[in-house]
């Protein structure tokens, strides 16, 4: 078996510096899928280099696509249009990402061809029932194990109806698989969400020429559509940001600008928690960029507050809440956090898993249904912890470690490299101790 990385850290204090977190996974995933469909060049710079992406980026090679890179985070993608992709000649695997999985499924299940999507022990596990059953009533064949809802899943292309879907959940993954197919058929696709998700699909399609619509409480395509080649620039990523975020706030004297960080509104569910939480965030240098609002953010040690976190808020910071976790337990009293039963269908049970590390540091966290009560103890005193194979989980308990009492060791460290590649060297950079 693999020999699994582990990390032991210590405390710091007095964090300074400025920080550039790598590219927006989601944004870099759909930069690399929408560049594939559109109709000639595409130049894509600030892509995420994590392992998640490069999933998609294979996937795509193997779907005939041709993408050269210049360097690291500069790529050329030479979109092959919609009925250009070609079959693959092998199983495509998706790794450990969900969002590869999930909104492939939605373009392939139009395409005239068969392919087969796996993806690591964790991708596996998690439910694909909410894209195979909208794809499905639109009349895609897809196969799977568990009756279909789990990968590998199998997927026999064709024509497909458009559809009115409403969806149990607010997930972008969900929005964006039956948006992608809907795009491919005759007619209008419209999606309905509980609350919003993340909108990256649908601004970068209009960024590409596709007059998709929204409107508040879902969006609508009106297929068949054609996607034409633009350059691109990903801004840093809000999810990773967050980390550092965090530690800004709970680290004694700590002072830190993020620099280039996607702050579209629905994502940005994590600085308003942490605001309303009494954390000092300030927003520089607003701008946009191809389609994405884009700020330099300011981050002060601030006294916390903890507070109760549920409704429309949940969507806005769904992946935040390991790191979110760490600062409730940096604040005076209790933060409950319910309405995100989603957490526990993520790379690992992020409800469990985050309950279980913080207690094991000795923090005070109670797993609830649908979220999770945590008491602010104001201290933790080190000692041992997994990531369960999930990034989050990893880089928010090397978040606890800055202000645990002792050392904190972290078993099973690799999978950073699925959203943050350089995490651990930035942590350090940043450290003055
Ligand atoms: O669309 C996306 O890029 C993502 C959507 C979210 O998942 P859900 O759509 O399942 O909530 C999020 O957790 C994931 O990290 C990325
Ligand atoms: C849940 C995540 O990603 P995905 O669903 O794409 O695996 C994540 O990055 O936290």
């Amino acid at each position: 078996m693999e020999k699994l990385e582990k990390r032991t850290l210590k405390a710091g204090t007095n964090l300074r510096g400025e920080v550039r977190v790598p590219g927006d996974k989601s944004i870099s995933h759909r930069a690399l899928m929408f560049a594939s469909l559109a109709r000639g060049k595409s130049q894509i710079s600030g892509l995420l280099q994590g392992e998640d992406c490069h999933a998609t980026l294979n996937a795509f090679r193997a779907l005939g696509v041709q993408i050269d890179s210049r360097d690291n985070s500069h790529l050329c993608v030479h979109g092959v249009g919609l009925s250009g992709l070609q079959e693959p000649a092998n199983v495509i695997d998706c790794g450990n990402s969900g969002t590869t999985m999930r909104l492939i499924s939605g373009i392939l299940a139009a395409q005239p061809f068969f392919s087969v999507l796996t993806g690591d022990q964790y991708l596996r596990k998690r439910p694909m029932r909410r894209i195979v059953e909208p794809l499905t009533q639109m009349g895609a064949r897809i196969y799977g194990r568990d009756q279909h809802s789990r990968a590998p899943l199998a997927i026999v292309g064709g024509a497909l109806k458009p559809i009115d879907y409403s969806s149990a959940i607010a997930s972008a993954q969900v929005k964006s698989a039956v948006l992608l197919a809907g795009m491919q058929t005759r007619g209008t696709t419209t999606v309905f969400e509980p609350h919003l998700s993340r909108d990256h699909s649908e601004r970068m399609l209009r960024y590409f020429g596709v007059p998709l619509e929204s409107f508040p409480g879902g969006a609508r395509v009106t297929g068949p559509v054609e996607l034409e080649g633009r350059d691109l620039v990903v801004p840093g990523d809000i999810s990773s940001a967050a980390f550092f975020l965090v530690a800004g706030l709970i680290v004694p004297d700590a002072e830190l600008l993020l620099k280039n960080v996607g702050i579209n509104p629905t994502r940005s569910g994590i600085i308003d928690i942490l605001r309303l939480m009494g954390g000092s965030i300030e927003l520089l240098n607003e701008r946009e960029q191809c389609g994405e609002p884009v700020a330099d953010l300011l981050v002060k040690s601030s006294s916390l507050t903890g507070i109760d976190i549920n409704g429309e808020l949940v969507p806005r910071a769904i992946d935040e809440f390991p790191v979110i976790s760490v600062a409730a337990t940096f604040a005076t009293g209790v933060t409950v956090i319910t309405d995100a039963a989603e957490l526990r269908v993520k790379e690992t049970d992020r409800i469990e898993a985050v309950c279980s590390c913080l207690n094991q540091l000795g923090g005070r966290a109670e797993p609830l249904a649908d979220g999770m009560m945590i008491t602010g103890t104001g201290h933790l005193s080190g000692g041992q912890v997994t990531s369960y194979g999930d990034h989050r989980i990893a880089m928010s308990m090397a978040i606890a470690a800055l202000v645990a009492d002792g050392q904190v060791t972290i078993e099973d460290t690799s999978c950073t490299e699925t959203s943050f590649p350089g995490f651990w060297d930035l942590l350090n950079q940043i450290r003055q101790d």
